[in-house]
């Protein structure tokens, strides 16, 4: 057992040439592989763990200390190859070759091994130390995959260490072999290329002593930014056209396709290896399979997900209702609200405003956001863990493509059910610009678990559980219509990626409960401060009367157009700051929770949809501008402005009708 220390310093970006650290270990891997599990349970920082691939979406530092030496540790974005393809497989070219880690760590998942050693065999040609931590040996024992891992290890020249890293098993080892691989020149295996490809880098090799083999084939492969990277402007330009006219010469006088035949080169070599050292069995459990099917069925399958997001949807609302009535009948009003009320009577209004308008805020935030909020994170956390969200992107996959995007942008649809934000983050895994616009804009719409606790605290509290279902329902229609629009009308690239299937596991009791509770505790601390500072903003500007007059000046819209109570309009400006934010003010305004008591059931359902649909949040204004750029994001907040309001006004006038 080796001791490790560690500290959680973690950055969100590359750019570091000179380390002050003793070394840097780098784990790099296919998506879903368990890079991740890897770096916190080193470094103790809480990163994001989940089943689906794609998860860790920036490079995440951190440090431990082992063996008298500081070692950072850097997680990387999951990558299929080394390609130009997407951002992801940029950035960690761009970490490899500006900050050359001392030891790569590659992760592999021993039951897709194949898929895995395809990049395995490309980082060998950049000649940096590495070792193989052979991960998920246990799921791969489960599905009748045996690695016999010396055999790999001889094979690849390279140090082997089968891994548990969801129960901590080899990780010492792995960071043991490290520092002892540290400074070493490895005899690894090279990629045996067919002949032509031979010819043609050894060509490469005569004009260019001096270039490694990685740039040569990157340089034979048309990878600009790579040969950029590595080598000065002239020996750079030289080269990429002295590999371009080989290319050429290649594509004319052979027939042959170069990026083509360097894949099937890669494959052939990993299924070589794969044949050498997998050995299979027939499983003891088929009961996974067996579930597996049905969940991915065309027709039971969307039945099963109907049902799953029903009875999300009714776990949410009962058991987070059940809380908040809790929270707010038990606690906050006896215990809190009503004494600071009578101990503030006698003070002068703007100081009595400032305490009991604050202390409501956080009762808002205690009563009606965390309950929902929390109880949402978990059954998404099951989800993802189980492995449950790739299976539903896998059957929403012919969906996804009539809205002109692929399957696997229903993972970052269906993340945004818990923040819009990450979601919007997770969306530059895909493969063209096109698809991230389409995909940023329809989960900018996705009804967050922010938006969620005003739909059900107050429609599926104070209307119903089934109107507060029908919103879901418009939300899902307005979306579902504006990506089949979009997905015909907006020119550029269509995708063709293909979609990993994570494996179907039991999802841990321990992770969701550090998941809920960290997404819980990241809203307390963003949250918070806007909420209590917002609260008593408003308490203040109440007592001046300035409230009334903004009101007024707006009424023509709130109450002429859209027939609300002229306060209703300050809880929705709030509402841009956080969504939640907009029903805690309508209840610090109304001086109630009791929504009953002061808006009919159409004016609490407008006032859902409106708030559901009109002008993300800051937060989320800030990655879509990262994401898309100003002109986009100023086209979005119009945009959902007036579907916001013409959405109110149908709802004014037809909703009479139906509730
Ligand atoms: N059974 C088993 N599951 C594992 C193991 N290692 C990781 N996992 C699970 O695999 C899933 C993916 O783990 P992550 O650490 O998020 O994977 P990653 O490589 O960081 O993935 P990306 O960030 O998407 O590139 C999670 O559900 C983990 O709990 C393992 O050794 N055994
Ligand atoms: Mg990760």
């Amino acid at each position: 057992m080796i001791r490790i220390s560690s500290s959680c310093c973690t950055s969100e970006s590359g750019g570091k040439n000179k380390s002050p650290y003793d070394m840097t270990i780098a784990f790099i891997g296919n998506p879903s592989v368990g890079k991740s599990v890897f770096f916190s349970r080193l470094t103790g920082v809480g990163v994001e763990v989940s089943n689906y691939p794609g998860t860790t979406v920036a490079l995440k530092r951190g440090i431990v200390k082992a063996r008298g030496k500081t070692i950072e540790v850097v997680d990387l974005p999951g990558i299929y190859s080394l390609g130009t393809t997407n951002e992801d497989e940029k950035v960690t070219k761009r970490f490899l070759i500006e900050d050359r880690p001392d030891i790569i760590v590659n992760v592999l998942d021993a039951s897709r091994l194949e898929r895995n050693l395809y990049l395995t065999l490309q980082l060998l040609e950049l000649d940096i130390p590495m070792v193989i931590a052979l991960n998920q040996v246990d799921l791969a024992a489960d599905l009748g995959i045996l690695v016999d891992a010396d055999g790999l290890s001889e094979l690849l020249g390279l140090p082997v260490v089968p891994t548990v890293a969801t129960r901590g098993i080899g990780l010492d080892d792995v960071m043991l072999v490290a520092l002892a691989e540290q400074g070493k020149t490895q005899e690894h295996h090279r990629v045996g290329y067919s002949q032509l490809i031979r010819q043609a880098l050894s060509s490469l090799d005569y004009a260019f002593p001096n270039v490694p083999p990685s740039v040569k084939t990157a340089a034979l492969l048309d990878d600009a930014e790579f040969v950029d990277l590595c080598c000065m402007p002239p020996e750079a330009n030289a080269l990429l056209s002295s590999a371009r006219r080989l290319r050429k010469n290649l594509e004319m006088e052979h027939g042959i396709s170069v990026p083509e035949t360097v894949a099937r080169d890669l494959y052939g070599e990993a299924g070589y290896i794969v044949d050498s050292v997998v050995s299979r069995f027939e499983p003891k459990k088929s009961l996974r399979e067996k579930i597996d099917a049905i969940l991915t069925s065309p027709n039971f399958g969307i039945a099963v997900l109907i049902s799953a997001l029903l009875l999300t949807f009714l776990l949410v609302f009962r058991v987070g209702g059940f809380l908040e009535t809790w929270i707010v009948d038990e606690v906050f009003e006896p215990y809190v609200i009503q004494p600071a009320e009578a101990v503030t009577s006698d003070m002068p209004p703007i100081l009595g405003n400032l305490i009991v308008y604050s202390l409501r805020g956080v009762e808002a935030g205690f009563a009606i956001a965390i309950p929902y909020i929390a109880v949402f994170y978990a059954i998404l956390s099951i989800f993802e863990d189980s492995g449950y969200l790739t299976r539903a992107a896998f059957l929403l996959d012919n969906l996804a493509h009539k809205l002109g995007l692929h399957g696997r942008a229903v993972i970052p649809l269906v993340l945004g059910f818990g923040c819009n934000v990450p979601a919007i983050m997770a969306v530059h895994a895909l493969g063209t610009r096109r698809e991230k616009r389409i995909a940023s804009v329809l989960i900018s719409l996705v009804p967050c678990s922010a938006r969620t606790v005003i739909i059900l605290g107050l429609v599926g509290t104070f209307v119903g559980f089934w109107p507060a279902v029908s919103i879901y329902v418009l939300e899902m229609f307005i979306i579902v219509s504006l990506g089949w629009i979009l997905g015909r009308s907006l020119p550029g690239q269509k995708s063709g990626f293909i979609m990993e299937m994570t494996p179907l596991r039991k999802p841990e009791l321990k992770s969701t409960i550090k998941k809920t509770w960290m997404k819980s505790r990241e809203f307390v601390y963003i949250a918070f401060p806007l909420l209590l500072i917002g609260s008593a903003f408003l308490g203040v500007v109440d007592a001046l009367g300035l409230l009334s007059i903004f009101q007024d000046f707006v009424e023509p819209i709130s109450v002429g157009l859209l027939g609300l109570p002229s306060f209703v309009v300050t809880a929705l400006v709030f509402g841009i700051l956080r969504k939640e934010m907009a029903l805690q003010i309508l209840a610090v305004l109304a001086g109630t929770a009791n929504f009953a008591a002061i808006l009919t059931p159409v004016q609490m359902y407008q006032f859902a949809v409106i708030t559901t649909i009109y002008i993300p949040c800051v937060a989320t204004i800030a990655v879509l501008k990262h994401e898309l750029g100003t002109k986009d994001t100023a086209l979005i907040v119009s945009f959902t402005t007036l579907l916001a309001l013409g959405m109110g006004i149908l709802i004014r006038v037809f909703g009479p009708s139906f509730l």
